[in-house]
């Protein structure tokens, strides 16, 4: 195993905390995030004078040093709790506590489907008006992604093909994903996105259960079998 490998492996947590605790953690973050979310927005769209601009940044800076005063030091990790309610927040394309995120609140269904509607705003520009095609890559890792989990079969991504097959307009969106087949350790998923005039990127994913967690799920059964 790579010292990568473990490093890791020690951000997959479990910190046990109650349903009640992770329920008030993520009603004080998660309207934080989605204040960062309108400021992201807003330094984009703004038109205010230069004063204005310099007394935001100040502002800003204030907000962070204050935020900053006690903070994790590094990433957020993948976290379960005492009941096993998973928190990826710190994700990119879904996590509560990143204002990257557009955000999907992603559903999901026990024989791996998973879909989201959701909406990109003037920050996921590529194309004049159009979302940029990595931003679609993102989505779609991620919904592909959870639709394995949801299957029971979770995986790194090992190979993501996209087909752009039309411009995907900014604005409200529509995407989707199932598992289509399970072959050892691989699990291929399909999906799209797609606008008001129907689908506008379509993907397939394979999804690889690593090497870390095979040998981790291999000796958690030898464990509990003897
Ligand atoms: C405490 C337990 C926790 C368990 C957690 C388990 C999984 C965690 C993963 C995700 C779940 C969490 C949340 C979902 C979140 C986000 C969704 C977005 C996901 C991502 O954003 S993720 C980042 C981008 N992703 C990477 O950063 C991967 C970097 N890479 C690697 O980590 C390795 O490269 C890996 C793991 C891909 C393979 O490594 P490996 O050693 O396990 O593979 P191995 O050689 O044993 O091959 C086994 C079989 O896969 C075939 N194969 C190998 N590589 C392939 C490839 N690339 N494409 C197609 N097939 C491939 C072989 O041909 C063989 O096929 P066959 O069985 O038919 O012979």
């Amino acid at each position: 195993m790579t010292e990568s490998t473990s490093d890791q492996q020690l951000l997959y947590v479990n910190d046990q905390l109650s349903d009640e605790e992770i329920q008030r953690e993520a009603d004080l973050y998660g309207p934080l995030t989605d204040s960062v979310r309108g400021l992201i927005a807003a330094t984009l769209q703004t038109e205010v004078g230069e004063s204005d601009v310099r007394r935001a940044r100040a502002l800003i800076g204030e907000a962070a040093s204050l935020l900053r005063a006690k903070a994790i030091p590094g990433p957020y990790g993948v976290r379960w709790g005492a009941s096993g309610r998973k928190r990826g927040w710190g994700n990119a394309a879904d996590g509560l506590r990143n204002a990257v995120a557009p955000p999907l609140n992603i559903r999901t269904d026990p024989d791996g489907r998973a879909r989201t509607d959701f909406h990109l705003g003037p920050q996921y520009e590529g194309p004049a008006g159009l979302v940029h095609g990595g931003v679609s890559a993102l989505i779609l890792d991620q919904v592909l992604g959870d639709a394995a989990v949801a299957g029971g079969t979770p995986g790194m991504t090992g190979t993501l093909t996209l087909r752009y097959r039309r411009p995907t307009p900014l604005g409200d969106l529509y995407a989707e994903a199932r598992v289509d087949r399970v072959e050892g350790v691989k699990t291929i998923v399909v999906g799209h996105i797609s606008g008001s005039d129907g689908i506008c990127v379509e993907a397939e994913g394979v999804f690889i259960l690593p090497r870390w967690a095979r040998e981790a799920i291999a000796e958690q059964n030898a464990s509990t079998a003897g």
